[in-house]
């Protein structure tokens, strides 16, 4: 090891998602003459395209799964190497990747995502949604399959409840409304008729699929060569890229029996026990007659006494961060949730090492009107501002937080509605201190407003609503909005005009 070569950059980041995409090509945007490397472990690295600046934090793009050539053709200075990064030792600025390569750096950016957290580890009836390789192997079961459990509350809950059809749906759920880490019950009541509905009588806009089949793994490494670029392509591993907004539209999520769909919500409840006919021989299930409740591959006994066969489980119960394992053995500052702490230049505890996107943790005092989740927007924007951060630091310039981090905002889709989240949607961390003022017209929109003290502090936007640029400009200049009282959703108001 110590003779052996190490190749040393001024830059190097890991991680071919959004945030070590959009980090690398900030910095060679920065320094384009510079020896700069890219590694990842996935055969395709995540492009950012058709990006529009909605209005002043909210902003909407498309992303695309490349192969890695295409970086390569755009920056000259950069070298891509396709490997997993083994250990990092952070004293000596050294990595080394899984094919035994060793590479040195100025500056590290650490942006290797993260991986479902499941309910329940090992277990082969029981699947995470991630990457590609993960979407593909849930096709490929729900094809076979009759009937499938769904825990977790979140954004893959949503999307699967929405998308799936061919088979029995149980939604296992802790709370008492669908959707919890993005509505409250008041846009969840909005929602419930969406959740029962036949997706074929949906309008369903379709997107091009950005997402393409992975290589068949296990391959041989091979290098290939492009001018002063080169791509080193190691044995593939399992981390892929996190799949993303439309991650559904180029796969079909059809289930075993075509033109059959029903959703059953379980509300409040928590997974007992799973277990398999054959578990019951060694532990039966008091009350349980087998035959009475069909003969299923395996079951899944609730904490409000009820037991769902099924032909299997998706645990959609939400992300732990890729820490694991190669970055053990050095003095990284873990948050609670098992992120990377990095302050508000993007800096780790280990001293030039930076991380952005799902690995990390933002640990600066936030702005009030900020929280952290881990979104595609939040990747890029942190990709983004990591590498200005690492070039700023290099150059020994200053640098000041970026405006993104001032306020929460967030576009997505969810039951092929538009929805747009700002600041303290939930009212988030508001206590009692706030007021609420909702509109709704029942399958066309639903309008909330979080107010504190008189001023926007939030807002949930579902269907076109086109408040969004107003809501956001009133939370930004915290205006007091008291004299206007419940005007400020008044149907025959316009409200855009009102504020101009
Ligand atoms: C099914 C699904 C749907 C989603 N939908 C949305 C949505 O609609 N809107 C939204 O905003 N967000 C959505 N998200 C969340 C969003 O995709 C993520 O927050 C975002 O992609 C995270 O980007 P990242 O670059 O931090 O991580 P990732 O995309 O996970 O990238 C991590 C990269 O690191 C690499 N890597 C990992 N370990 C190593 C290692 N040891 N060595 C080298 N490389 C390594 C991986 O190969 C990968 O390239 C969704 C997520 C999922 C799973
Ligand atoms: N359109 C979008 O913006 C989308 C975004 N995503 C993102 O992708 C990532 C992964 O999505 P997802 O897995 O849905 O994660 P989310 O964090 O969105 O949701 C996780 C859900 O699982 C619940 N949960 C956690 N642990 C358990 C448990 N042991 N038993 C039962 N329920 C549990 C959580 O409840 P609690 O909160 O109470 O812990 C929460 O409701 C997230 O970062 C998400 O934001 C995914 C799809 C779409």
């Amino acid at each position: 090891m110590e003779n052996q070569k190490v190749e040393t950059f001024k830059c190097v980041v890991v991680g071919g998602g959004i945030a070590g995409v959009t980090c690398i090509e900030q910095l060679a945007s920065q320094f384009p003459s510079a020896d700069l490397a890219l590694i990842t472990a996935g055969p395709h690295i995540k492009a950012v395209i058709n990006y529009k600046q909605v209005s002043r934090t909210l902003e909407e793009f498309d992303v695309e799964e490349r192969p890695c050539t295409v970086l390569e053709e755009k920056y000259p200075n950069l070298t891509f190497i396709k490997s997993a990064v083994k250990t990092l030792d952070a004293k000596s600025h050294r990595l080394e990747t899984a094919d035994g390569k060793l590479y040195g750096y100025e500056k590290l950016c650490i942006c290797s995502g993260a991986r479902p957290k499941l309910f329940i580890e090992d277990n082969p009836y029981v699947l995470g949604i991630r990457d590609t390789d993960s979407a593909q192997n849930f096709q490929k079961r729900l094809s076979k399959a009759k009937r499938i459990i769904v825990i977790g509350n979140g954004g893959i809950a949503l999307e699967l409840v929405n998308e799936v059809e061919g088979c029995d749906l149980i939604w296992a759920i802790k709370d008492k409304a669908i959707g919890n880490t993005f509505f409250d019950a008041g846009a969840a009541q909005f929602l419930i008729p969406s959740v029962e509905a036949h997706k074929a009588q949906k309008p369903v806009p379709r997107k091009r699929p950005h997402y393409t089949v992975e290589e068949a793994a296990g391959g041989t490494s091979h290098t290939f060569t492009a001018g002063k670029n080169h791509c080193q392509t190691s044995t593939p591993t399992d981390h892929g890229s996190a799949l993303g907004p439309d991650w559904h539209e180029g796969i079909v999520l059809q289930g075993a029996e075509r033109g059959h769909r029903k959703v059953l919500v379980e509300y409040e409840c928590e997974v007992e026990r799973i277990f398999t006919p054959s578990d019951l021989v060694s532990s039966p299930e008091k009350n349980l007659n087998l035959e009475t409740v069909g003969s299923w591959p395996v079951y899944i006994k609730l904490n409000n006494g009820k037991t769902y066969g099924c032909d299997f489980i998706v645990s959609a119960t939400g992300v732990e961060p890729n820490t694991h394992p190669f970055l053990h053995g050095n003095n990284f500052a873990l948050a609670d949730d098992g992120g990377l702490q990095v302050d508000d230049q993007m800096r780790t505890s280990e001293s030039d090492v930076y991380a952005a996107g799902d690995v990390c943790t933002a640990c600066w005092k936030h702005s009030p009107l900020w929280q952290q989740m881990r979104l595609w927007t939040q990747a890029r924007q942190m990709g983004w501002y990591a590498g200005r951060c690492m070039a700023a630091h290099v150059l020994s310039e200053p640098i000041e937080l970026d405006f993104c981090f001032e306020l929460f905002s967030h576009i997505t889709k969810f039951f092929n509605y538009k929805v747009v989240l700002l600041g303290k949607f939930n009212a988030q961390g508001l206590g009692p201190n706030h007021e609420l003022l909702v509109r709704c017209t029942k399958g066309q929109e639903y309008v909330k407003v979080v107010l504190s003290g008189g001023r926007m502090v939030g807002a949930v936007l579902i269907g076109e609503t086109d408040l969004e640029e107003t809501f956001e400009n009133l939370i930004l200049n915290q205006m007091d909005l008291t004299p206007y009282g419940e005007d400020l959703l008044n149907p025959n108001i316009d409200i855009e005009d009102y504020f101009d």
